[in-house]
């Protein structure tokens, strides 16, 4: 069976779109990491399904990892899946549904798509963690790195304030720490350092999916995190290492989170090459 896709990114964050909206697709965890794999499939962060949605939402996105799981939230592809859905319907606003919730998303002027992520949970059962504890300040301790914070944005991640990004050796450390017991359903582990309240450098280990250019629900929860701690204001710059994206976390709750998309490709896949 043909398939058609879409590859799109924001800031390198990047995905294999197939619509399933009209009609159900062959996809299972098994062939979603196939095709995900970099040599041979089609690669990608995360592979995203299109499925129709109840009233009230224009699609609704379900999000697999490359490793074949399924994760409640990815915000670049929210805003990619909003622009996508922008140019079919020829509105400036839509609304995307995934399991963790309805994500209101519109086109600001100059072309960026801002998404409303919704409020983060704080608390310890939420993120979720193995035990009650504090998640502002986890008991973790990881050679060089310590104490960070914790919060769900519809995914689990835990953000650790650092000295020097570029001295840290995070690929080897965000392994380590995506799979601690601390975190029963694993964990995106990110690594910030603040530059000014205003400003903070992250990289992100993605549960699931390793090193990414970008995450945007990893970027919401440094900045939720950073402020937690009284280190950054509520609006924030988050530069990632494929880009900068703009951090709101407004006083209702919301985080709000503006940046660029981009499509890389249009192609089809072979689904029967590929293990059911
Ligand atoms: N790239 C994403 C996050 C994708 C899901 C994550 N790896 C998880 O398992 O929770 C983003 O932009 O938020």
């Amino acid at each position: 069976m043909q398939i058609p896709f879409r590859k799109m990114h924001g800031l390198g964050n990047d995905f294999v779109i197939v619509d399933a909206r009209a009609k159900a697709l062959p996809l299972h965890p098994a062939r979603i990491a196939a095709l995900a794999d970099r040599h041979r499939g089609i690669g990608c962060d995360q592979f995203i399904t299109l499925e129709p949605a109840a009233p009230g939402a224009d699609a609704f996105m379900r999000i697999h990892n490359p490793d074949g799981s399924e994760a409640g939230a990815c915000g670049n592809a929210t805003r990619c899946v909003a622009a996508l859905l922008m140019a079919e319907t020829g509105r400036d606003e839509v609304t995307i549904r995934t399991v963790s919730g309805e994500l209101p998303a519109e086109r600001l002027p100059g072309g960026m798509i801002r998404v409303d992520m919704g409020q983060p949970r704080l608390g310890w059962q939420d993120v979720p963690l193995a035990e009650e504890m504090d998640t502002a300040h986890l008991p973790l301790t990881l050679g060089e790195v310590a104490d960070p914070a914790a919060c769900s944005m519809g995914n689990p991640h835990a953000t650790f304030f650092v000295e020097d990004l570029d001295a840290l050796d995070w690929r080897v450390l965000g392994p380590q720490m995506e799979n601690h017991p601390l975190f029963p359903q694993r964990a995106n582990i990110g690594f910030a350092q603040v530059i000014t309240p205003e400003h903070i450098r992250v990289a992100i280990w993605e549960r699931g999916a390793g090193p990414t250019l970008a995450c945007g629900s990893g970027a919401c929860a440094t900045l939720v995190n950073a402020h937690r701690r009284g280190l950054a204001t509520r609006r924030a710059q988050v530069e990632l290492p494929g880009g900068t994206l703009d951090l709101e976390w407004r006083l209702d709750g919301a985080v709000l989170m503006s940046g660029p998309v981009a499509t890389s490709f249009l192609g089809q896949f072979d689904a029967d090459a590929f293990p059911a």
